[in-house]
């Protein structure tokens, strides 16, 4: 039984076919910014990204014929709870309507959707970017009306602290970890007991900065901004989510890149990396104590997680709250196939998104 499962996120797009739990084929394909730049919107970019899937998987030798489900990372639709969802009519239109939020994964169930239509298979997509454990008390900020939201990468926070409770020997459930995903966008999260009870808002809220997002930033500076007149709400948006973080320093979306500019002794490269570094860190530590101390790991992830040097500058501020685990990567593809295959084999019910 095999699964096409489709990943599009913020500097990629991921591609993997399973037969059942074996991996046969996995593909990473990174998009630079100039290569994203013609697109205005994010859904602007839906036949760019589902051609580079469909190019993948010919190049591979793979037909869509022998694929009994698609599984897409879901993005911005109304919060939820964790699970696996059918994708629906209603979930595809609220995600191209962007009217939740604008981020390439929002792409991932309408390209599901528009496959399994034309091959008659079912689509599915599981814990998407907005899945809502948060406890109220860390929601509430000084202004009524105005709640912090959760947005975040919960599909690889929860499969990676899975696989270091199992490390420790424990259940998810009965561990407490801080996970750092160290994406395009970054989100720190604090698990209590099986739970993500805080994170920032990767997206367009809080949090540190990242390759492509502004995160915190002085509110009445952004006040300002906006009643300028220099900029449109979508070029301002724009800035916080696309064009913020190394983006708007360094004109890069890419630590690579950055690390290069740093060896070739680019000075201001290097500041903006070490902010960075530390915005992370203080994050780290926001959520020890969140967790009243009690914090079993701390557990850098995501593709940046794949520099030993980021690793070991954040491990310089952080260690002394508890062990550090590294998972580079992440387990997003893995965590979509098994969704999936929970509904397929009958062990979960698929929840429906209304
Ligand atoms: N081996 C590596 N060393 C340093 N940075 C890396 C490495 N691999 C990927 N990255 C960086 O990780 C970031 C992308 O992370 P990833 O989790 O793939 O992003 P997303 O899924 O959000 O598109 C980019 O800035 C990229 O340069
Ligand atoms: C919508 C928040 C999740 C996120 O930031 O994902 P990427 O790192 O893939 O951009």
């Amino acid at each position: 039984m095999k699964i096409l499962v489709i990943n599009p996120g913020s500097t990629s797009t991921k591609i993997a076919v399973y037969d059942m739990e074996k991996e046969l084929f996995s593909k990473s394909i990174e998009h630079s910014k100039e290569e994203l730049a013609p697109f205005k919107k994010i859904s602007d970019q839906l036949e760019f990204r589902k051609e580079t899937i469909l190019n993948a998987l010919k190049e591979a030798g793979f037909d869509l014929k022998e694929f009994a489900c698609i599984s897409a990372r879901g993005g911005n639709i109304h919060p939820v709870p964790s699970g696996t969802y059918v994708v629906n009519e209603k979930m595809v239109q609220d995600m191209l309507s962007l009217k939740y939020g604008a981020h390439p994964s929002n792409l991932g169930a309408p390209i599901a959707y528009e496959l399994s239509k034309q091959y008659s298979i079912p689509a599915f997509i599981v814990d998407p970017v907005v899945v809502d454990e948060m406890e109220m008390v860390n929601k509430i900020t000084g202004l009524r009306g105005i709640l912090r939201q959760a947005k975040d990468h919960p599909l690889n926070q929860k499969a990676v602290s899975r696989e270091v409770a199992k490390f420790l020997g424990k259940k998810y459930e009965e561990c407490n970890f801080i996970v750092a995903h160290l994406g395009g966008g970054i989100s720190v999260a604090a698990h209590k007991k099986g739970k993500i009870v805080d994170v920032n808002n990767a997206l367009n809220g809080d949090g540190p900065f990242s390759p492509e997002r502004a995160g915190d930033l002085p509110n009445v500076a952004v006040v300002e901004m906006c009643f300028s007149g220099n900029y449109t709400k979508e070029e301002i948006l724009k800035m916080l989510a696309g064009n913020g973080g190394f983006v708007s320093h360094l004109g890069t979306n890419s630590l690579k890149e950055v690390l290069l500019k740093i060896e070739q002794g680019d000075e201001y490269a290097k500041l903006v990396y070490d902010a960075m570094v530390l915005q992370i860190a203080k994050w780290i530590g926001i959520m020890a104590v969140v967790l009243k101390g009690f914090v079993d790991g701390i557990i850098l992830t995501g593709g940046m997680a794949k520099s030993e040097k980021l690793v070991s500058d954040i491990k310089e501020y952080v260690g002394f709250i508890a062990p550090v685990y590294t998972v580079p990567g992440e387990f997003e593809m893995k965590a979509l196939m098994e969704g999936a295959l929970r509904v397929l084999k009958g062990e979960e019910e698929a929840k429906t998104y209304e």
